[in-house]
């Protein structure tokens, strides 16, 4: 489990998280959403040590952030796997070596033990023969599995995903949700999501939290947000006619 109590992170004097305390579990995939500049990708880089926090402890399976050495936090950023906005691959590496990348980094594997993991989440991402081809030559889709596959190469613990669907027609955004969830559970990761994208916090969101110009404004499954009657969520989630009617037959159905 993933424990965050009272989370504050400013930037020059101006508060952008005020006191977050939340926690996610293994095996599910928790979505943070919210406003532009809200404070969500602030939130997942405390999470992954990018930020120090003022104030508030991040506990990683009862290791607190605070109380690491520098080896043990290498160790604890050795098991998060980060899939980052846009894929963030190597243009000028091939598959093969953006998925090896980690491996080369972090491990003293033997290149074809390294090449046999590359080529078993090559295929669990639904990928082959790719691995000579430049991130150029994929589709956005090909492009964010091969972006799945990196950030699972190390068979990690933790899945930070920072709007994994950007850029994505809505089929193909629900393959890579659905992906993301599958992997979830069979690694029994603890997965979180950044996420603009409503249909894949309806398909995916096993936890979800608001959140609100730095503060949790709400929280609760994919379930609770069509019942829930908290304004600032409803005006944010229905912002849109379609999510409205959707919520509408949900909750006449369930009468
Ligand atoms: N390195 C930084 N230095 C100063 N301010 C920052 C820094 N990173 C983020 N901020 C500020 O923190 C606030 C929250 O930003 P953040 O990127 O977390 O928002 P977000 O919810 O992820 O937005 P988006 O949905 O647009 O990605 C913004 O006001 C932003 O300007």
């Amino acid at each position: 489990m993933i424990e965050v109590t009272d989370l504050h992170k400013e930037f020059n004097g101006v508060p952008v998280l005020k006191g977050i305390s939340t926690s996610f579990e293994k095996g599910k995939t928790s979505m943070i959403i919210g406003q532009s500049g809200s404070g969500k990708t602030v939130f997942l880089k405390c999470l992954l040590g990018l930020f120090v926090p003022e104030k508030g402890i991040i506990c990683f399976d009862g290791r607190k952030h605070t109380e690491l050495s520098i080896k043990q936090q290498r160790q604890l950023r050795k098991e998060i796997g980060m899939v980052f906005q846009g894929g963030a691959l190597y243009d000028s590496l091939t598959v093969e070596e953006n998925i090896m990348f980690p491996l080369k980094m972090f491990t003293n594997n033997k290149p074809s033990e390294m090449l046999h993991r590359v080529n078993a989440v090559l295929k669990r991402v639904n990928l082959e023969n790719v691995n000579k081809k430049f991130p150029a030559e994929l589709s956005g889709g090909m492009q964010k599995r091969v972006a799945i596959a990196r950030a699972i190469v190390m068979n990690p613990k933790y899945l930070f995903c920072d709007e994994p669907n950007s850029g994505l027609d809505p089929i193909t955004a629900t393959v890579i949700d659905n992906l993301i969830q599958e992997i979830t559970k069979e690694y029994q990761m603890i997965t979180i999501i950044n996420s603009h994208d409503m249909n894949s916090v309806m398909e995916i969101g096993e936890k979800i939290i608001f959140l609100k110009n730095g503060i949790k404004a709400w929280e609760g499954t994919n379930k609770d947000i069509f019942k829930t009657e908290n304004e600032t969520v409803v005006d944010f989630v229905y912002s849109s006619n379609l999510f409205k009617k959707v919520r509408e037959a949900y909750l006449n159905e369930t009468k």
